[in-house]
């Protein structure tokens, strides 16, 4: 899909602060797909999809997690990270885009998980580097983006999780798999 056609189809589903973060997500998915070797187009398409179900309801991301069969510990946790598998579905659904590739990095830009593509850690990464946000550690996370993608999504995933546990949060445990995955296969992770 061209670039101004997908950016028309989610700038109605978003307020304008979410599509302001959009676009930061774009541009900085992009300039991380050059620099580690990602296909620019899927980076790019992943990225200005990334939060298209992020203003639907509880009832229908609900819905759709149980219809779609998608994973039911989503239930027991935050609806916030609802939005992410369900605007997976709802990206093929509504806007037709079926390349599997970009759905998978739409599906996990929240929690990550373990094994990820380079597309994936390419659309985690942007959403918590893209220069509209601004939290403690993000700065360390953008000097490591620059050297290495791994160490970077790994910053950010032990960065979300401290902040998550700082507030006496629930960690969804896939994000604490995702953090053990990068330990434990480095690299190849
Ligand atoms: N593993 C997790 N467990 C519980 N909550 C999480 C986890 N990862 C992220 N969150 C929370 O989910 C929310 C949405 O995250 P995310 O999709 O990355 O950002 P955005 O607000 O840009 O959509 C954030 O408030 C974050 O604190
Ligand atoms: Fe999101």
């Amino acid at each position: 899909m061209e670039r101004n056609r997908a950016l028309e189809l989610v700038k109605v589903q978003l307020t304008d602060k979410r599509y302001a973060h959009t676009l930061g997500v774009m541009e900085t998915a992009v300039m991380l797909a050059k620099r580690y070797g990602a296909d620019v187009e899927k980076a790019e398409l992943a990225a200005i999809f990334h939060d298209y179900a992020k203003f639907r309801s509880k009832e229908e991301m609900k819905q759709i997690l149980i219809d779609e069969q998608e994973d039911v510990r989503l239930l027991g946790f935050h609806h916030e990270l609802w939005h992410a598998p369900a605007g997976a579905v709802l990206v093929r659904k509504e806007a037709g885009v079926n390349d599997e590739e970009v759905l998978s990095a739409i599906r996990w830009h929240t929690t990550g998980r373990p094994g990820m593509t380079l597309l994936e850690k390419i659309v985690y990464l942007a959403d918590y580097i893209e220069p509209g946000r601004r939290f403690p550690g993000v700065d360390d996370v953008r000097t490591i983006a620059e050297q290495n993608l791994n160490d970077a999504v790994l910053a950010a995933v032990k960065n979300s999780i401290l902040f998550l546990m700082g507030k006496k949060q629930p960690v969804f445990p896939v994000t604490m798999d995702t953090y053990n995955d990068f330990i434990q296969n480095g690299d190849d992770g």
